[in-house]
């Protein structure tokens, strides 16, 4: 339908975890679509489906938890070609559903064509390893992936890496096979993150770097196999401002320079700001609005997306202050939620046709700009309004009197009044 280079078309994906409490709908019926060399951003609040969503994607789903439909089309000419005998439903032109492919296959697209890292390197490291035996390792392991024919990508080195050399590889303390070409391809992209000193810091241990000398070195350790797309879950969460910028930096600096596609997921807005092309705002499973930056900051329609742009300081709520949004994130049990809007229960504009479960309606703005909300076809008014107690004693917020309707018919929407979801109405009426 459009001619966007894309990368990754997630369709209808649904993750669940089948737990004592019961079944938990992690992520439900997701469109995502990413376009190659982007940052596309995810945001939301804890517990909304973020990680799970990337963990989907990058095949790290573990039981209790399962991918129990959707499909996830990866655009890869090669892979295309090696699996199209063995699964041609699994193949469109050069697109590949990696839910329809073998574990055997999925698990060798793992560094090479997709990566990821985390908000705590140390879980990436072992440690009583140095950090150059480490980074060496997973080199070691790309490459040898990547010299067999069979592999999904045959680097264009690979041929050196030939098995004659992998014979001559030689046997370290720690027992992993590592050549001197590994070493200082380790060495390399310690330098790369901008690691000082990076000869002598090979031979460190993971506890002998600060943390966010190990952020570095576990997105090191992330390119060894030039991944086409990085996945990043929260991956300045835990440092201090000045580090979390220099982190930033050098995920955007490296971005540039390779061309990769980063998902990046967080649950703050000025990082998305700072770092993202496009960005989804995920909510109870599901995304529920999605554009360019300029549709989700600027043209947002989705009262929830302006309930996050609320709670951030740098970017609105009244003074700087931060607000956060009133009740609480859904349960996603099975049997708590019910067919509705998920957020009609937090909502100040919450209305009768909020007992729906909206579907996806296109919104103002770009061609990319979503919404499943039905603030994108109707305006807010009273008269439809649920009254404030309707879903308990939950003290959902009173009523917005100044939404004006996301237009259908192409025409610009008339600037609306920010509303704070926090806000529990000074001007009620
Ligand atoms: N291993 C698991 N077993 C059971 N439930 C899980 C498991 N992992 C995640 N969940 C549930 O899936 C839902 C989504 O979790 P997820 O980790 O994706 O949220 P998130 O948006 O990444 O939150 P955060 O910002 O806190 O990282 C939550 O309700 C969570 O409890
Ligand atoms: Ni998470």
């Amino acid at each position: 339908m459009t001619d966007t280079d894309d990368i990754l078309r997630v369709n209808d994906l649904s993750t669940r975890f089948f737990t004592e409490q019961g079944q938990v709908n992690a992520v439900d019926e997701l469109e995502l679509r990413i376009e190659r060399g982007e940052v596309f951003g995810i945001v939301g609040e804890s517990g909304s489906g973020k990680s799970v969503t990337a963990r989907s994607v990058i095949d790290l789903i573990d039981a209790p938890g399962e991918i129990v439909d959707g499909e996830i089309w990866f655009d890869d000419a090669e892979l295309a070609e090696r699996v199209r005998e063995d699964a041609p439903d699994a193949v469109d032109g050069s697109f590949v559903d990696l839910l329809s492919v073998s574990s055997a296959v999925r698990q060798s697209l793992r560094g090479t064509s997709f990566s990821m890292i985390f908000q705590d390197p140390e879980s990436s490291f072992n440690p009583s390893l140095t950090v150059g035996e480490q980074l060496a390792e997973a080199v070691e392991v790309q490459r040898r992936a990547s010299a067999n024919p069979r592999s999904t990508k045959a680097k264009t080195d690979s041929a050196e890496y030939s098995f004659g050399n992998l014979l001559l590889s030689t046997v370290l303390p720690s027992q992993q096979f590592v050549t001197e070409e590994s070493r200082e391809r380790a060495i390399e992209l310690l330098e790369l993150v901008g690691i000082p000193d990076p000869v002598e810091r090979a031979d460190e241990y993971p506890h002998e770097y600060s943390g966010g000398m190990l952020q570095r070195a576990m997105i090191a350790q992330a390119l060894a196999g030039e991944p086409d797309v990085l996945i990043a879950d929260e991956p300045t969460t835990a440092l201090d401002v000045t580090i979390q910028a220099q982190i930033l930096d050098l995920l955007d600096d490296l971005q540039t320079e390779t061309g990769m596609t980063i998902l990046l997921i967080t649950h703050n807005l000025g990082v998305v700001a700072r770092m993202c092309d496009r960005v989804g705002v995920m909510y109870a499973g599901e995304i529920v609005e999605r554009g360019t930056l300029e549709d989700v900051f600027d043209d947002h329609v989705h009262p929830y997306t302006e309930g996050l742009l609320g709670s951030i300081p740098e970017l609105g709520g009244a003074n700087g202050q931060l607000e956060p949004i009133g009740g609480n994130v859904p349960s996603l049990l099975d049997h708590e939620m019910e067919d509705r809007c998920h957020f009609a229960d937090r909502c100040p504009m919450a209305m009768e046709d909020c007992l729906d479960h909206p579907p996806e309606f296109d919104a103002a703005g770009s061609e990319d700009h979503t919404v499943r909300c039905v603030l994108a076809t109707q305006s807010y008014t009273e008269r439809e309004a649920l009254p404030p107690n309707y879903f308990g004693d939950a003290e959902r917020p009173a009523g917005e009197k100044h939404a004006e309707p996301a237009h259908s018919d192409g025409e610009q929407p008339a600037e609306r009044t920010r509303t704070t979801i926090s806000d529990s109405g000074g001007e009620s009426r």
